[in-house]
């Protein structure tokens, strides 16, 4: 409940407000180069687009060829490029409280002068602290779409890729399948050998999936002991080849287990991507061929077959 005899009587303060509308109109309109820099880039927590405001801001003090900033953040590089270069280069690792955030480098035809590189150094210090944040931004929506115990996208990240792939297909009609590839009486490795080993092994699993696909598939974990692969351009039937491959690939791991070394099987169930299916259909349909690699006596893949 609020103290009425605090609030303060409402009659407007034409001075006040006009001194606010004075205000707002310089800080939007500004022609102080900093000032205007910070109010852009505080704008957007996109790094990309931070990078694109600060290489106007800057191309307007110290003309430059090409500006390009590269950092890794959360295991992924991050890369950003204008402008084609030049034989001279100045070079700046972004730190801030001890962190490092990227190296800038622009390049130019003619030489940077004293001058230029103290107004350029300027600049970066009034966008270091929104840059900062941009990076956490990113890192911090990486590790919300990454499984801790593998590194692999996880199931909200899977979630994500389907309901784009679901779209892309539909655009472009283009084929798009989708593995579900689960592990093998995992319980069993869990109960005789005790959890660590099983997630050794899961660790295995993912970066086995990641040498055996192609660049442009994606892998998720799905679920405890289950993988989800999308692949763009692949059909049921190449899909079933890829599901073939990567069983042979977990099938090769070998995990010290005592006399004999452990080794693990998996089934895999495909389905392609129909038109104008939702991703929870084709989620459901992948799973349902899962189940029948199962229900076959498990180290197979069955294809939900797109016409029956
Ligand atoms: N080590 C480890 N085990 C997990 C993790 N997540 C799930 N599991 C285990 O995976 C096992 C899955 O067991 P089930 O669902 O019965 O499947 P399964 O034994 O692989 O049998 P099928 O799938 O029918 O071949 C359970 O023992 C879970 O505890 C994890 O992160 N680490």
């Amino acid at each position: 409940m609020k103290n009425l005899t605090s609030i303060r009587p409402n009659t407007s303060r034409p001075a006040r407000l006009a001194a606010l509308k004075q205000s707002f109109q310089d800080w939007n309109n500004t022609s102080d180069v900093m000032a205007r820099l910070a109010r852009r880039l505080s704008t957007t927590l996109s790094l990309e687009a931070q990078l694109s405001i600060l290489a106007e801001e800057m191309t307007d003090m110290v003309p430059f060829d090409s500006l390009n900033y590269r950092h890794r953040i959360a295991r992924q590089d991050f890369i950003f490029s204008t402008g084609m270069g030049g034989p001279h280069r100045c070079e700046y690792r972004l730190s801030l409280e001890g962190h490092q955030y990227g190296t800038l480098t622009l390049h130019r035809r003619q030489r940077f002068s004293e001058e230029e590189l103290t107004g350029i150094e300027m600049m970066l210090s009034g966008a270091i602290c929104h840059i900062r944040n941009a990076c956490q931004f990113i890192a911090i929506e990486q590790t919300a779409l990454t499984d801790s115990l593998t590194g692999i996208g996880n199931k909200r990240a899977l979630d994500e890729a389907l309901q784009r792939a679901s779209a892309m297909a539909d655009r472009h009609g283009a084929p798009w399948s989708l593995i579900l590839c689960d592990l093998d009486h995992f319980k069993l490795i869990n109960d005789n050998h005790g959890h660590v080993v099983g997630d050794h092994i899961l660790a295995r699993t993912a970066e086995k999936l990641e040498q055996a696909l192609r660049n442009s598939d994606t892998v998720y974990r799905f679920g405890g002991e289950e993988f989800a692969i999308l692949l763009p351009h692949t059909n049921e039937q190449e899909a079933r080849d890829v599901a073939d491959r990567i069983r042979g690939a977990i099938e090769s791991i070998r995990v010290d287990g005592g006399e004999t070394p452990l080794t693990v099987t998996a089934s895999c169930g495909v389905a392609m991507h129909l038109t104008d299916e939702q991703p929870e259909q084709w989620l459901a349909r992948a799973d349902e061929a899962l189940y029948r690699a199962k229900a076959a006596g498990r180290n197979c893949t069955r294809v939900f077959a797109s016409i029956s």
